[in-house]
C-alpha cells in the first residue's frame, strides 16, 4: 500500500509520542538549524501561543486531535501587531554605558535586553530534577535516558534528556541571552558528563588581533548565572595560549586526562584560584559559517577522565552554543542598527526644526555630540570658502553642562573670568580640514605627532581628542568637529563607535550648515529685493508737486471733456486733462464719495498709474485712459449702472486705468520666446499677471492708498474683482469665457442682478469690450489707433527678426503692412462683432458700440478691397 503525505502527515498528528520519539531519533543538526532559524523570525508573535500549549501542563506538543490537525494545514502567517510592538525590541535606552564606561549602541552587558520568555514550569521541573539529580548520581540507560534516585531513595525518576534538549530548543528560540542560554547549556553538559566545572570564552576582536574573553567560569551544578558571570576581571586570553587560546586558534578539540603533564597547559589560573585542575574536555564553539565564535571547557571529570562518548555529548550541545551566540549576534545587529536609526531621526528632527540660524543648528549638533559622546568640550571650526588661506571663518563652541557648572563655581572662588574655551587645536583641526582623515588622539601625553596648545593658558588639560571632518553633498571639507576629553567615567578615549556616531553627526552637520547658508542667503536676497522694490515704489509714485495741481486745479464736468461719448476723443486733451478727465469719472460715478476717497490721494494715485505706463507705440498711458473712458461711458450709458454694484464699478474703473500697467510693448508669446524671467513666473497670462501686481504695489503704495478706508473684507472683494478683471483682458481668456457669456445671453436665461457667476462672465466680457473699444470709435480715431497697434506688432516682428533671427507672424511683420485693412477685417469679424453683438442684446445702451463697429468693418473692408483692386491691376 502507498501512502499519500497528506496521509502520512495525518498519522503523525494523531500519533504525537511516535511524532516526537522520531523527530529526536532522526532529527539532523541542520534541520534544528533550519527549525531555529526560522523561529527567531517569529518569536514575539508564537509566544503566546507555545505558553499557552505549555501551561496546559502538559510539556509535550499539543496532541488533541483538534489541535493536531491544525498542524496539517498550517495557515499562512500574517504579520500581526506583535511582530512590531516595540516592547518585544527593547530599544530604549537609545545608548548605553558598557563595563569600561565608553558610550555604546549595545545594551549594557550586565543588563540583559528584556527579551520574550517564555512561560512555563518546565525550566523549574528541569531544575529541580537536576538538583536531585547531582545529589543522586545517574545511571545511563539506553544512552538518552538517565536514572535518578529521588531524595528519599525509594522511587526512581529518569531524568529524560529529551526534556533538556527541548528545553534548550525553547531557550534558543526565546532567549537572546547568549550568557543565560549558554548558562543552561554548560549546567547540562556538567551533568551529563558528570563534570566538576565548565566554563565558556567569547571571542573578541580589537585592531584586528582575536582573542578570548572569560564569560562565564565555575559553571556547576547548582551553581547559579550571577555566581558565574563574569563582570569584572574578566580573564584575557591570546589566541594559542593556553588550552583553550590552543582550541581557539586551530579549532579543534583537546581531550587532556592529566592537565599538570600536559606543557601546553596554562597553570597560572589554578594558581590565582587555589583549585587543581585534573583532567580537561575543551572544545571549539561554531557559528552557522564555521566560524569560531568562543570555546567551551569542562573540566574534572568525577569518575576518570572524559571519554571520546562525553566528547560527542559535549559536541552536540555546544552546536546549541553557536546558534545561540549566531542568534544573539544578529539580535545584537539589528538593535544597534535602530539605535543608531533612533539616535539619527532624533537628531534629524532637531536640526529640521530650526534652519534659520547656522548658530542654532551648530549649537543644536553640539550639545547633542557631547551628551551622547559624553565628552568635556565640543567645536565646529567652519572653513572659508572664500579664503581658503584663512583655514576656518567661523567657530561654535559648547561645554559640557558639568564642565561649565565646575567652571563656573572655580571662577566664582578665584574671581577669574571665564577663560575656559575649546581650543582650536589648529594643527589638528587644520589637518583634518585638509586631508580630509578623521584623527582620534588616545593619550594627549604620548601624542607625538601633533602638538597641543599650552593648556595651562586655557585652564584645562587635554586628554583626548576625536577631530573629524565634516562634508557637503559634493564631500567637498565644510569645515571640522572637534570633542575634547572623553568623560573620565565614560572611558578614557573616544571609541570606534563614538568615531561612527559622529560620523553620522558630521553629516547632519554638512546637511544642516548647507541648509542654513541656502536659507540665509535666500533671506538675504528676500531683503535685497525688498530695498529694490522700497526705492522702486518710492520712484513709481508721482511727486506730491505732481498730483497737487490735479487737486488744486478745478475739475472740468465730464460733459466739457466729452466723456460721456462713445465717440471720445482723447487726442483732443493734453495729458494734463487726461487725469483730470479720470478723476472727472471716479467722481461723477460717486466712488470718492462712497468709498471715502480723497480726491488727493486719488489724484496722486491717478497720476502715479499714468507715470507707470511706458511711451509704447499702442499699450501706453492714452490707451489706459480710453478703456477707462469706454467703461465710463458703457456704465453710465451703456444701462451697466443696474447691473454691476459699487464694488464692481469701483474695481471696473481701477482695472480699466491700470490694465496694462508698465506695458513693454510686446506679447505674452514673446516673453515666453525671450524666456523673460516673468514668463517663468506666470506661464499664462504672463503679461496680464504683471499688469495686476504693478495696479496692487501702486494701490499699496504711500499716498496712493485710495482703498484704504475700505475695511479688510471689502478691501479684499475689490482686490479680487481687480484681478479677475485685469487677468480677463487676456484675448485668451475672453476666448475661453465668450461661449458661456455668448449661451447665457442666447438662452435668456440670464439674471445679471442675482447670479453672481453670470455677473464675472459678464464683467470679463464689459473688459475686453473696453480693451478693443477702439475699433467701435469714429473712423479717423480708429484709423489711427490701428496703425498705432499695427505699428507696435511691427517693431515686435522686428526684434523677432533681427534679434531672435525668428519669421514673424503676418500680423507683425512690417513686410505684410498693405495687408492690414485685410487683417482688420478679420479681426472685426472674429474678435470683436460676436462680442459686441451680445453686448448690445443685453442692454440696448451698448448698441453704439457694436454700430460703430460695423461702420469701421466696412471702412477695412473697402479698403481691403481697394488694396486688392490695386494689386490686381
Ligand atoms: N489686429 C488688431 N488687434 C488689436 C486691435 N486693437 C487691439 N488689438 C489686440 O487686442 C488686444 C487686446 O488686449 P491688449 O490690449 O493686451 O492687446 C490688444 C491687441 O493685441 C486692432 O485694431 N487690430
Ligand atoms: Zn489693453
Amino acid at each position: 500500500m502507498v501512502l499519500d503525505e497528506h496521509q502520512i502527515e495525518a498519522w503523525l498528528d494523531d500519533h504525537p509520542d511516535f511524532t516526537f520519539d522520531y523527530f529526536l531519533r532522526k532529527a539532523t543538526q541542520s534541520m534544528i538549524n533550519t527549525w531555529l532559524a526560522d523561529r527567531v523570525i517569529r518569536i514575539a508573535a508564537d509566544e503566546r501561543k507555545i505558553s499557552d500549549a505549555f501551561t496546559t501542563g502538559d510539556d509535550r506538543p499539543p496532541s488533541s486531535a483538534s489541535e493536531a490537525s491544525a498542524g496539517r494545514k498550517t495557515p499562512i502567517r500574517k504579520i500581526s501587531h506583535e511582530d512590531i510592538n516595540p516592547n518585544y525590541l527593547p530599544l530604549k535606552p537609545m545608548v548605553s554605558t558598557n563595563e569600561q564606561g565608553s558610550l555604546s549602541f549595545y545594551a549594557p552587558e550586565n543588563q540583559s535586553p528584556p527579551t520574550p520568555r517564555r512561560n512555563n514550569n518546565l525550566g523549574r521541573k528541569l531544575k529541580a530534577r537536576r538538583i536531585s539529580h547531582w545529589h543522586n548520581p545517574p545511571q545511563i540507560k539506553n544512552g538518552t535516558d538517565v536514572e535518578v534516585e529521588e531524595g528519599d531513595g525509594n522511587s526512581t525518576a529518569v531524568i529524560d534528556e529529551r526534556d533538556m534538549i527541548m528545553e534548550l530548543v525553547m531557550d534558543i528560540a526565546m532567549d537572546l541571552d547568549v550568557t543565560s542560554v549558554s548558562h543552561r547549556i554548560l549546567q547540562n553538559v556538567s551533568i551529563l558528563l558528570e563534570a566538576d566545572r565548565c566554563s565558556l570564552f567569547l571571542v573578541r576582536e580589537k585592531a584586528g588581533e582575536k582573542f578570548l574573553v572569560s564569560r562565564l567560569f565555575d559553571v556547576n551544578k547548582e551553581s547559579t548565572l550571577e555566581d558565574n558571570v563574569v563582570k569584572q576581571n574578566e580573564i584575557r586570553i591570546k589566541f594559542g595560549q593556553g588550552i583553550a587560546g590552543l582550541v581557539a586558534l586551530t579549532g579543534n578539540t583537546l581531550n587532556i586526562p592529566d592537565a599538570y603533564k600536559d606543557k601546553r597547559f596554562n597553570q597560572n589560573v589554578d594558581q590565582k584560584t587555589g583549585y587543581k585542575t585534573k583532567c580537561i574536555l575543551c572544545m571549539p564553539i561554531k557559528d552557522q559559517g564555521k566560524r569560531i565564535v568562543g570555546v567551551a571547557q569542562v573540566i574534572n571529570k568525577n569518575q576518570g577522565v572524559f571519554t571520546l562518548k562525553d566528547e560527542k555529548i559535549f559536541a552536540s550541545y555546544l552546536g546549541f552554543c553557536g546558534i545561540a551566540i549566531h542568534n544573539a549576534q544578529i539580535f545584537e545587529k539589528i538593535q544597534l542598527e535602530n539605535r543608531r536609526n533612533e539616535i539619527l531621526l532624533d537628531l534629524a528632527r532637531c536640526l529640521f526644526e530650526e534652519q534659520s540660524s547656522l548658530s542654532i543648528v551648530m549649537e543644536t549638533i553640539l550639545t547633542h555630540s557631547t551628551s551622547l559622546l559624553s565628552c568635556e568640550r565640543a567645536s565646529v571650526l567652519l572653513a572659508d570658502p572664500a579664503h581658503p588661506e584663512n583655514l576656518f571663518k567661523k567657530t561654535f563652541e559648547h561645554v559640557s553642562d558639568q564642565v561649565a557648572l565646575e567652571s563656573k563655581l572655580e571662577n566664582l572662588q578665584n574671581g577669574n573670568s571665564n577663560k575656559r574655551k575649546v581650543p582650536f587645536n589648529i594643527a589638528i583641526t587644520s589637518f583634518v580640514q585638509q586631508t580630509g582623515q578623521i584623527v582620534n588622539v588616545r593619550d594627549a601625553e604620548k601624542e607625538t605627532k601633533f602638538q597641543f596648545v599650552e593648556d595651562e593658558e586655557l585652564g584645562f588639560t587635554t586628554r583626548s581628542l576625536l577631530c573629524i571632518p565634516i562634508r557637503d553633498s559634493l564631500r567637498q571639507v565644510l569645515g571640522v568637529i572637534q570633542l575634547v576629553n572623553k568623560m573620565p567615567k565614560a572611558g578614557p578615549y573616544f571609541t570606534q563607535s563614538d568615531v561612527q556616531i559622529l560620523e553620522a553627526f558630521a553629516i547632519f552637520c554638512g546637511l544642516g550648515i548647507s541648509n542654513t547658508r541656502m536659507y540665509e542667503e535666500t533671506a538675504r536676497l528676500a531683503a535685497k529685493q525688498q530695498v529694490i522694490l522700497e526705492v522702486l515704489s518710492y520712484h513709481a509714485v508721482a511727486p506730491p508737486t505732481e498730483s497737487l495741481q490735479l487737486t488744486q486745479s478745478e475739475i472740468p464736468s465730464a460733459k466739457s471733456f466729452d466723456l460721456l461719448s462713445y465717440g471720445f476723443d482723447d487726442s483732443l486733451l493734453s495729458d494734463y486733462d487726461t487725469m483730470r478727465a479720470t478723476v472727472r469719472m471716479f467722481i461723477d460715478m460717486n466712488i470718492p464719495e462712497k468709498f471715502h476717497i480723497n480726491i488727493g490721494t486719488l489724484s496722486r494715485w491717478v497720476a502715479s498709474v499714468k507715470r507707470n505706463y511706458r511711451p509704447v507705440r499702442y499699450h501706453n498711458w492714452r490707451h489706459a485712459f480710453n478703456v477707462c473712458q469706454s467703461a465710463f461711458c458703457m456704465i453710465k450709458i451703456g444701462g451697466l449702472l443696474n447691473v454691476f454694484n459699487d464694488y464692481e464699478q469701483l474695481a471696473l474703473l481701477i482695472s480699466c486705468l491700470s490694465h496694462d500697467l508698465d506695458h513693454r510693448g510686446t506679447n505674452n508669446a514673446f516673453q515666453a520666446k525671450i524666456e523673460h524671467p516673468l514668463a517663468r513666473l506666470y506661464s499664462t497670462s504672463t503679461m496680464e499677471h504683471h499688469h495686476y501686481n504693478q495696479c496692487l504695489m501702486l494701490l499699496q503704495s504711500d499716498g496712493c492708498e485710495i482703498l484704504s478706508h475700505l475695511s479688510s473684507t471689502e478691501y479684499a472683494r475689490v482686490i479680487k474683482l481687480v484681478q479677475h478683471a485685469i487677468i480677463s483682458t487676456d484675448l485668451a481668456v475672453y476666448f475661453k469665457n465668450r461661449t458661456a457669456f455668448f449661451n447665457i445671453v442666447k438662452s435668456g436665461a440670464r439674471d445679471w442682478a442675482n447670479n453672481e457667476i453670470q455677473r464675472d462672465v459678464l464683467r470679463g466680457m464689459v473688459m475686453t469690450a473696453t480693451d478693443v473699444s477702439a475699433i467701435t470709435k469714429p473712423w479717423l480715431i480708429e484709423l489711427k489707433v490701428a496703425e498705432q497697434v499695427a505699428e507696435e506688432f511691427f517693431e515686435q516682428g522686428d526684434i523677432e527678426k533681427n534679434k531672435l533671427m525668428q519669421e514673424p507672424i503676418d500680423m507683425m511683420n512690417r513686410k505684410l503692412k498693405h495687408k492690414l485693412p485685410n487683417m482688420q477685417v478679420g479681426f472685426i469679424d472674429s474678435i470683436c462683432l460676436p462680442l459686441y453683438e451680445a453686448l448690445s442684446k443685453t442692454s440696448k445702451g451698448l448698441k453704439p458700440m457694436l454700430d460703430g463697429c460695423l461702420d469701421n468693418r466696412r471702412h477695412w473692408k473697402e479698403m481691403s478691397q481697394k488694396n486688392e483692386a490695386g494689386t490686381s491691376m
